[in-house]
């Protein structure tokens, strides 16, 4: 039954890094002995290759940031899995909660995404979460169950999905739930992943994300069912994603 579930520390750069910033790339690269987790950086569509190359022989990872369903085509702007893979990425993030507002992506879409990513070789990091209201109305593990039914495709298993929780309150405030609300949002969606894959959602890793920074990350990483951060702000400074992998209870 795999339920060992190795710690993943992954930064999403979001639209954020030019050429200047292989400094930081270079000086998580270099910070990473005695760090047992699994570090992945998630830069802009314009660095990826270089990033990749850069890195190359070294344990720090490259992944994207969103990819198209299809595998190439008239999707003027559009990035697909394949291009990823061919520019040195392993992983993606999918259905972010900026790409579902900014962009319009429903769970339909996110679903076609995570299939794409494993079409073209990718690990699919499914980003969930719910809005200030929602929380408020006290829907917030309704939300994140009808997410993650909805934006996972049925041949999920441990060696071939992330999710990420991230509450959207809480993405950027500096404002973050109480570890009792995290560990009740990542017990529900071990629950519904347990429904539907059986043991094999035991070994499924849920990371959590939204403001995790140094001085929190410890606390946050030994909540149950915890089993990584998905780190948007503090993954830009190489000193701070490192202290924030250095603060994983386990490798
Ligand atoms: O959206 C996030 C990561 O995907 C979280 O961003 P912050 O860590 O900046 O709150």
């Amino acid at each position: 039954m795999p339920t060992e579930r190795r710690i993943l520390i992954a930064g999403n750069w979001k639209m954020n890094g030019l050429r200047q910033s292989k400094t930081e790339l270079r000086g998580i690269a270099a910070g990473m002995d005695g760090i047992g987790a699994d570090l992945l950086v998630c830069p802009p569509f314009t660095l990826l290759a270089a990033f990749a190359s850069d890195v190359a022989g070294t344990r720090l990872m490259i992944g994207g940031q969103d990819c198209h369903p299809a595998e190439s085509g008239a999707h003027t702007g559009d990035v697909s899995a394949e291009m990823l893979k061919d520019a040195g990425a392993v992983a993606v993030i999918l259905g972010h909660s900026e790409r579902r507002a900014d962009h319009h992506e429903g769970d339909a879409v996110v679903k076609a995404k995570v299939k794409a990513a494993w079409r073209g070789g990718l690990l699919p990091i499914v980003c969930v979460g719910e809005t200030l209201d929602e929380r408020d109305a006290g829907e917030a593990p309704a939300v994140v169950t009808r997410q993650v039914r909805q934006s996972i495709p049925d041949a999920a298993t441990a060696a071939n999905l992330v999710i990420a929780y991230e509450p959207i309150w809480a993405i950027g405030t500096g404002r973050t739930p109480t570890v009792d609300d995290v560990a009740q949002i990542h017990g529900t969606i071990r629950h519904v992943l347990a429904e539907r894959f059986g043991a094999e959602a035991g070994g499924i890793r849920i990371l959590y994300g939204g403001s995790v920074k140094p001085d929190n990350a410890a606390i946050l990483l030994a909540t149950a069912d915890v089993d990584g951060a998905l780190v948007g702000g503090a993954s830009l400074k190489a000193a701070d994603f490192l202290a924030i992998a250095r603060a994983a209870p386990r490798g």
